[in-house]
C-alpha cells in the first residue's frame, strides 16, 4: 500500500467522461501541466485508448514531445506504479470502432458509468480524497439505459447521500441550485421548503468549511419577475420563500432574500454577496456560464465525498479538432485540492 490520502498532496481521481467528446484531450492538456502535480496527484480513470489518441492530436498539432507518464493501473492497488507516472484505470477496455468522435458506442457508454463508480469506489474507500469529472453526454447515457439525469444525481445514489447540492463557483460568483435537472414547468412544484432549506443550509456549511470562508452572506432568488411584486406577479416569495430564508436568522452564515434575480448576480458578481442560491437550473447556470465560462467548477455539496467537475459539456462539435481548452478542468482539481486540504484541517482540529 502506497501514502495513506490523508498526507501529502491530495489524491484526485479524475475520469475522462465521454471518450468521443473532448474529455480525453482535456484531461491530457491537464497532466501536460507541472503545477498539477505541485497541488495534486491525478489518477486518471478513463480508456487507454482514448487517451492515447488525444496524445497524438495534440502532439500532431503541438510537436512530438515525452508523453504525459501515464501507467495502467489496477483497482486493487491504484497506486502501485511507479514513482514519477501517472495511474490509469481503465475498468472496460475499449476498441477504436468504439468510441468515433461524437458518437459512443453502447460499449463506451456502459464504461462512462463504469468509470464514475469506480472513481467513487475509490473515493469511499479513502483511496483519494476527491473525484474531478470529465463531461458526459446525458442524452447517449439514457439512450444506454443510464437512469439518472446527471452526475449530481448518480452520485447522490452512489454515495447513499440524504440529499445533494449543485454549485456552479467560478472567480466571482458562485451559485447554488434548488432543482437541477427537469423540466421548467415542474420547478414551482418541486420547490419545497423543505428542498430550499437543505440547499441553503449545505451551502453555507459548504462555503465555511470547504471554502473557508469565516461568515459566509448567501442571497436567495425570487421565482417570478422582480421577486413576484408584492405578490402581483405570484406569490412563491410570500408563501415559500421568505418563510425559508426567515429560518436562518441565528446562523453563523447570513441569507437574504428573496431578491430580483435580474439585478441580484450582478450584485453578487461585484462583491455583495458570496453564494446567490437560484431556484433553478438556467436561471443560475446563465450568469456564470456569461462571466466563467473558461473558469467556473461544478461542486456536488452535501456527500460524503469532494466532487467537482468542469462546467462545460462533451463539445462533440470540436472533439478531435485539438481546440479544447482545459481551464476549467484546471480550477475543478485545483478546487478539489483546495477542499481537500480544507476538510483535513477541519477533521485534525
Ligand atoms: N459536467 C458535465 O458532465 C456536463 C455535461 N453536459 C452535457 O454535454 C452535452 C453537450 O452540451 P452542450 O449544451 O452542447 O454544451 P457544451 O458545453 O458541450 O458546448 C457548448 C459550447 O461550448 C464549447 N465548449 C465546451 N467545452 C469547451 C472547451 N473545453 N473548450 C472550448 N470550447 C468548449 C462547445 O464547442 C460549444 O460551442 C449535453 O449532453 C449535456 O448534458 C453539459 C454540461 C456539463
Ligand atoms: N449544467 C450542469 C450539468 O448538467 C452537469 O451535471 P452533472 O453531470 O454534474 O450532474
Amino acid at each position: 500500500m502506497h501514502d495513506p490520502p490523508s498526507t501529502g498532496r491530495p489524491k484526485i481521481a479524475v475520469t475522462v467522461g465521454d471518450p468521443t467528446g473532448v474529455g480525453p484531450e482535456i484531461v491530457c492538456r491537464a497532466v501536460m501541466r507541472p503545477q498539477v502535480f505541485q497541488h495534486a496527484m491525478p489518477l486518471i480513470v478513463g480508456d487507454a485508448m482514448a487517451m492515447e489518441r488525444a496524445w497524438n492530436l495534440l502532439s500532431s498539432n503541438a510537436g512530438r514531445g515525452p508523453r504525459p507518464p501515464w501507467v495502467q493501473a489496477s483497482e486493487r492497488d491504484p497506486w502501485g506504479v511507479p514513482p514519477g507516472s501517472v495511474p490509469l484505470l481503465s475498468p472496460v477496455p475499449l476498441h477504436l470502432e468504439d468510441i468515433p468522435y461524437g458518437d459512443p458506442s453502447e460499449k463506451a457508454a456502459r464504461s462512462v458509468i463504469r468509470n464514475i463508480e469506480a472513481a467513487v469506489s475509490l473515493a469511499l474507500q479513502r483511496q483519494v480524497d476527491a473525484v474531478v469529472t470529465g463531461p458526459i453526454h446525458k442524452g447517449r447515457l439514457h439512450r444506454s439505459g443510464f437512469l439518472f439525469p446527471g452526475h449530481t444525481e448518480f452520485l447522490k445514489h452512489l454515495t447513499g447521500a440524504r440529499t445533494v447540492v449543485m454549485m456552479l463557483a467560478g472567480p466571482k460568483l458562485r451559485v447554488s441550485l434548488a432543482t437541477i435537472h427537469c423540466a421548467l414547468r415542474q420547478v414551482p412544484e418541486l420547490l419545497t421548503a423543505e428542498g430550499l432549506a437543505d440547499t441553503i443550509r449545505i451551502t453555507g456549511e459548504a462555503l465555511i468549511r470547504d471554502f473557508g470562508l469565516a461568515a459566509p452572506r448567501l442571497a436567495v432568488c425570487g421565482l417570478n419577475p422582480h421577486a413576484g411584486e408584492e405578490g402581483a406577479f405570484g406569490r412563491e416569495e410570500i408563501e415559500l420563500i421568505r418563510p425559508v430564508v426567515e429560518r436562518f436568522e441565528k446562523e453563523s452564515f447570513r441569507v437574504s432574500g428573496p431578491h430580483p434575480a435580474d439585478t441580484l448576480f450582478w450584485r453578487a458578481f461585484h462583491g455583495e454577496f458570496d453564494a446567490v442560491v437560484a431556484l433553478y437550473h438556467d436561471q443560475g447556470l446563465i450568469p456564470v456560464k456569461l462571466v466563467h465560462f473558461d473558469r467556473a467548477v461544478n461542486v456536488s455539496l452535501g456527500l460524503p465525498i469532494i466532487r467537482t467537475s468542469v462546467d462545460h459539456g462533451t463539445a462533440y462539435d470540436i472533439a478531435g479538432t485539438g481546440k479544447a481548452d482545459a481551464s476549467s478542468l484546471l480550477e475543478a482539481i485545483a478546487v478539489a485540492a483546495l477542499m481537500a486540504r480544507n476538510r483535513r484541517a477541519a477533521e485534525a482540529g
